[in-house]
């Protein structure tokens, strides 16, 4: 039998559960009453834990799950839906979830969504804009929008058609069926089913695996990935980790010397590569 994985505290929040084994963070969704649905207060933790994630250079990769065993995340909290968008403390209506879904996709670092239990509404949007998906054998996957009066046309649909393709992708958004965790896996919904027990311990594995391989390639391949699809925003992405690359180089150091030391550059010495 192995050993519990390990936790340690990095922030404490409201409604999530922030923690770190190693190099590995997980940002937990921490309302199992209502299936991890999110309010706006969740999704803003959330995005700051991401953020901290980005920040910290000891944090290779991240964890995006639920507690309780029963749910990922059931989207967006119905019960404080206000006109225009979801309602906080502050009674302003938000959909900052996009926000999330943003950051998911550009930390320059491999995000994993661990799925026990229901992925459904805003919740499935936010495992489909991960890096990669484990599933436990109890979780259900599916969207909900036309039923509840909502949709999410950007990575909700363009990006779920790329995953699963365009057929497929129409059945989930127009029919709001439930498909299992083998169904999922079947569709190239997600990377691996196991048994809800094998589900931490797998995703820690994967996540080990991760940590052995150069950063900078997996973060070059990350953004290379989201290159093809995004359009002028992912192509600053991906020209923003050339020019990081770049700055690490004698030959830029040499501009940039150059011009604090007021005299002109020398490239001269530096290869004209074929
Ligand atoms: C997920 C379910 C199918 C599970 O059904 P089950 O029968 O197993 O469980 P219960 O229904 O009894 O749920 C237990 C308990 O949790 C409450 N709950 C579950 N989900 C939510 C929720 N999303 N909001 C509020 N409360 C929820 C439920 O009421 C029960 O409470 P009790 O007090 O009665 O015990 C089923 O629960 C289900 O279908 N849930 C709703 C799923 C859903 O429709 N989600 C919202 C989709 S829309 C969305 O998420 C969304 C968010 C955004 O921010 C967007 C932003 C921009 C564009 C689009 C967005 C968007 O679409």
């Amino acid at each position: 039998m192995p050993e519990p994985i390990s936790w340690t505290p990095i922030k404490e929040f409201k409604e999530i559960l922030f923690t770190q084994h190693g190099g590995i963070a997980k940002i937990s969704i921490n309302r199992p009453q209502v299936h991890n649905a999110f309010t706006p207060l969740t999704v803003q933790e959330m995005i700051e834990a991401m953020n901290l994630c980005r920040d910290r250079t000891d944090i290779g990769v991240i964890i995006l799950t639920g507690e309780g065993g029963r749910a990922f995340c059931s989207g967006g909290d119905q019960s404080v839906r206000g006109h225009g968008g979801y309602v906080g403390e502050d009674a302003v209506p938000r959909l900052n979830v996009l926000d999330l879904q943003r950051i998911i996709r550009t930390i320059p670092k491999p995000v994993i969504a661990m799925v026990a239990g229901w992925a459904i509404g805003g919740g499935h949007v936010l495992h489909v804009v991960c890096d990669l998906t484990i599933a436990a054998d109890n979780a259900r996957f599916g969207q909900t929008g036309p039923n509840v009066g909502s949709f999410d046309g950007g990575f909700g649909a363009s990006y779920l058609a790329r995953v699963v393709g365009q057929k497929k992708a129409r059945e989930i958004w127009f029919l709001c069926d439930q498909y299992d965790a083998q169904e999922a896996l079947d569709m190239g919904l997600v990377n691996k089913v196991v048994p809800l027990d094998k589900l931490e311990e797998t995703t820690v594995a994967w996540c080990h695996k991760i940590l052995q391989k150069s950063p900078l390639s997996l973060r070059m391949l990350k953004s290379s990935f989201n290159a093809e699809l995004d359009g002028q925003a992912g192509i600053q992405e991906l020209a923003g980790n050339a020019t990081l690359l770049y700055y690490l180089s004698d030959e830029a150091k040499e501009g940039r010397n150059a011009y604090m030391e007021k005299r002109q550059p020398d490239f001269s010495k530096f290869p004209k590569f074929p």
